[in-house]
């Protein structure tokens, strides 16, 4: 029976201020997954690596399985599949971790059927998953994660997903605090209405970004990095957020922003010097406040995911 496996990037979901509607990826980080078509019509997860144990064989649990279902659902086909998972993303952490095992697992699943589907309509199948990990099927990580670049997803009742160009010398500088911040807690701190003064603001910020990143106008990304919606509330949540901020600025970064649903902080750069500098800038933040923290320095990922 035919074996294929994939590999699936991290992402930066949110963006600032595109809560739930804006993300992109990055390049190096991710999870890998392994589809092996069988006898029967079960999905069975066979073998998961890197995750200290903690993530479920269940079909109906890990990201992998219930994205798989749903794209076998929408064909009406029942086959069976063995599915072998190797997280290279820390859980918890902001990353779109367990978007990148759905986005891998559903690559790798549409290869051994034969590409029955293009790579845009793979993202609400990734999205079921997303509903079961996070409690919400927002697609701000799964779509980057598939397609690749940066994604606008300009409306979710019909999905439309847009992809956006990324200026040349984009960078991203990724900081992983060592703590673990789950989707759901974070989205559970979030207030459920905002004044019209902020939603003004936050539109005006959208606008801004996906301007910038048109224009190539790197100032214009900077000043549009700005979030009232997501950000005071879970910046409370991440030790040293504010403190990083002002850091980078001696540096001549872009701007910062919450990764996802956080704790992992992001930076973005108009070129790889001046990311570098501000991961070595943002660790003796945390080096101060006694907090270990992963540092990762990226382009923008514009493959999204591929079969190895
Ligand atoms: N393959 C998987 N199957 C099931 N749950 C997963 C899988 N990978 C991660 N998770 C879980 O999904 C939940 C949401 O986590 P995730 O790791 O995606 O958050 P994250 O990395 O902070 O990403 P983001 O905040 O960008 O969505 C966590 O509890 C995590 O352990
Ligand atoms: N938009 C989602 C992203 C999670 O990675 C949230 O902020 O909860």
């Amino acid at each position: 029976m035919r074996e294929v496996t994939a590999f699936a990037p991290a992402t930066v979901a949110n963006v600032s201020c595109g809560f739930d509607i804006l993300g992109f990826a990055i390049d190096s980080l991710g999870d890998k997954v392994k589809v092996k078509l069988t006898e029967g019509s079960a999905l069975k997860v066979v073998e998961i690596q890197g995750d200290e144990g903690k993530l479920p064989f269940e079909s109906e649990k890990n990201t992998c399985s219930v994205a798989i279902q749903a794209m076998l659902d929408q064909m009406d086909l029942h086959v069976g599949m063995e599915i072998s998972l190797y997280k290279g993303l820390p859980l918890g952490s902001g990353m779109g971790s367990s978007a990148a095992s759905a986005a891998a697992a559903l690559v790798a699943a549409n290869e051994v059927l034969g590409k029955p589907f293009s790579k845009e309509d793979l993202v609400p199948f990734a999205m079921e998953a997303e509903r079961i990990a996070c409690g919400a099927a927002h697609a701000d990580n799964v779509a980057p994660s598939i397609l690749g670049g940066f994604v606008l997803i300009r409306g979710y009742d019909p999905l439309d997903v847009i992809k956006l160009p990324v200026p040349d010398g984009l960078h991203c500088t990724l900081l992983h605090p060592h703590l673990e911040l789950k989707t759901s807690d974070s989205r559970s701190v979030l207030k459920q209405q905002i004044s019209l003064k902020d939603a003004t603001m936050q539109s005006g910020n959208i606008a801004g970004l996906i301007a910038g990143l048109y224009k190539s106008d790197f100032p214009l990304i900077g000043r549009s990095l700005k979030d009232v919606i997501a950000e005071p509330s879970r910046a409370l949540l991440i030790p040293g957020f504010y403190e990083l901020r002002e850091a980078i600025k001696n540096v001549g970064a872009l701007g910062s922003g919450i990764s996802g649903s956080g704790p992992t902080i992001f930076i973005l750069s108009s070129n790889e010097s001046i990311a570098t500098k501000a991961g070595e800038v943002s660790r003796k933040v945390f080096d101060e406040i006694g907090l270990g923290v992963d540092v990762y320095v990226s382009k923008v990922n514009v493959k999204g995911a591929f079969i190895l």
